[in-house]
């Protein structure tokens, strides 16, 4: 399969809005629609919630509590649907549900071309309704429609693909040891895999985390986003209907504080797997510490770093829709400092912003309101600091949570607005001089999850390649993942390897 860039769309052919305020029906869920009149009528997504309750072996149930809670529009800020609120009495009953089954049920005892069989069912499944599981994430996460459809789902499709594949081929290895003895190793499941997942990619992070866990003969609890709860609610009935056994997947939707941090003091839970940010991933581990000193693994916060060397590389940048990406930390040398600062101002001017269900929409709105005042926050510390705000900086109309594509020059490094990791389509561009002085600068962070550079210098690009102390570079490409491609950071972006536990390191042909 093709690399694919989850933050970009493959629509560029779409031709652009008319300005005329009606909404035509394209199909695949699209609808053409003028921008303003999208902004303030939001376009009505081709799908329903059938499934709003928590799953525990197997059946869809209402939280011990009666509890439930609100997940919201961004487009409007208005209710989608009233959600089952787990929370610690809830994790109890699906542990109890997940030890069960890998315990005594027939998961972990089946042969492992079974476990694949239903894995492959479930892709075959998942790409039969692609459209109606796109429709839901976007509705639920702002992420454009086309977006989720042509990349997102069909990445999931083949991350279950992949892992299927793994299910007979995790092998021991024989050891020639001294003395009389035939020594073999075993690859084991674990037991009950707690996994926690946040709101920006509901359902690849489900993949990356339930996908292998299941291929190796785990049984899972998963805890999803209180923002993002509807998709992985669907695909799990999806799962059952291609085989799973009862208590084997497990799904409590709620929140962090109650429902998460239960999990991760279980006592009957045998590995955590977390994606956020770094200050809960924090918490995570003292949980662990402090409860059975399960492992855990984190994947965490970190602003992607970008070094542009030569403006002969700009179209290319441009076809990676890099300036589209969020939270860049981007170095540019200071021979082509001022070219770029003009092309990606007009760039960002270019960017269209709408309705996620509208054609050719590249950027939708924030996931909720506590995002949308921390990104204009960070905007008014850049202004604050002195950096040079070249376009953007206040949101999008006057509805929901959109905001302006941003770029600031004259940025500094000790400023926050290039420290911190901000989640929004914010960019930062700093100068530099010589290759020792920027990776030095671009290492001196607490973070260290993904660089991308562009250069046509092999000797730069191999230098940096091996320098950049993050967990993947991509040289003249950007943001490409794929099912094979091991993805994690260093520092304090985390611990442990998705897929598996090296560095990547991704030169585009
Ligand atoms: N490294 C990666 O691969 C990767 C991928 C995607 C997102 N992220 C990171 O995720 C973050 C965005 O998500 P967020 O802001 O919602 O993060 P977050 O840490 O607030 O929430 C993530 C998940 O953790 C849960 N949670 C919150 N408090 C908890 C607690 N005390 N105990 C247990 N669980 C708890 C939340 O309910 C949610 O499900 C960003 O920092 C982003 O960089 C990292």
């Amino acid at each position: 399969m093709a690399s694919r860039r989850i933050s970009s769309l493959v629509s560029r052919s779409l031709p652009l809005l008319s300005r005329g305020g009606k909404q035509t029906y394209v199909g695949r869920g699209i609808y053409r629609y003028s921008t303003a009149a999208a902004l303030e009528d939001p376009i009505k997504p081709p799908v329903t919630v059938q499934y709003d309750k928590l799953l525990i072996n197997g059946q869809f149930v209402d939280a011990a509590s009666g509890k439930t809670f609100p997940t919201l529009d961004p487009r409007t800020g208005e209710v989608i649907a009233h959600v089952a609120e787990g929370d610690a009495e809830d994790i109890n009953r699906a542990v109890a549900a997940a030890r069960k089954a890998f315990d005594e049920g027939p998961w972990p005892k089946m042969t492992a071309y079974e476990r694949q069989r239903i894995l492959l069912r479930f892709a075959d499944l998942v790409e039969k309704h692609n459209d109606e599981i796109a429709a839901l994430e976007s509705w639920d996460s702002g992420k454009p429609f086309e977006q989720s459809a042509q990349v997102e789902i069909p990445m999931f499709v083949r991350l279950f693909r992949y892992y299927a594949g793994w299910a007979d081929k995790i092998h021991g290895l024989t050891i020639q040891a001294d003395g009389p003895h035939h020594v073999q190793t075993l690859h084991e499941p674990i037991g009950v895999a707690g996994q926690i997942i946040p709101w920006n990619f509901p359902l690849v992070m489900f993949g990356w985390k339930v996908g292998p866990a299941l291929a190796c003969g785990n049984t899972v609890v998963l805890k999803t986003a209180e923002q993002t709860p509807l998709s992985a609610l669907l695909v799990s009935k999806l799962l059952h209907e291609a085989g799973l056994p009862d208590g084997v997947l497990n799904i409590v939707s709620g929140f962090g504080p109650t429902a998460g941090a239960a999990l991760c003091r279980h006592m009957d839970v045998d590995k955590i797997a977390f994606t956020g940010s770094t200050e809960t991933g924090k918490i995570v581990l003292e949980s662990s510490a402090k409860s059975n000193l399960k492992p855990v693994t984190l994947e965490l916060g970190g602003n992607h770093l970008l070094l542009f060397v030569r403006m002969l590389m700009w179209t290319k940048l441009l076809s990676w829709h890099t300036l589209l990406y969020f939270s860049i930390r981007t170095y540019v040398h200071e021979k082509v400092y001022d070219e770029f600062i003009e092309k990606a101002k007009a760039r960002a001017l270019k960017r269209v912003v709408g309705d996620p269900f509208k054609a050719g929409i590249e950027q939708g709105p924030q996931i909720d309101a506590e995002q949308f005042e921390k990104i204009l926050k960070y905007i008014r510390s850049g202004k604050e600091s002195g950096a040079t705000l070249e376009t953007g900086g206040d949101r999008f109309g006057t509805k929901g949570y959109y905001i302006q594509p941003t770029v600031f020059s004259n940025v500094k490094d000790d400023m926050l607005i290039a420290m911190d990791e901000i989640f929004g389509p914010v960019q930062t561009v700093l100068k530099f001089k010589d290759l020792g002085e920027v990776i030095q600068r671009a290492n001196n962070t607490r973070y260290g999850l993904a660089a991308g550079v562009f250069t046509q210098n092999l000797d730069t690009a191999n230098t940096l390649m091996r320098a950049l102390r993050v967990g993947t570079v991509w040289i003249n490409c950007f943001d490409t993942f794929d099912a094979t491609i091991p993805f994690g950071g260093y520092k304090m972006s985390g611990i442990g390897r998705e897929k598996e536990n090296t560095v990547s390191r991704i030169t585009c042909k």
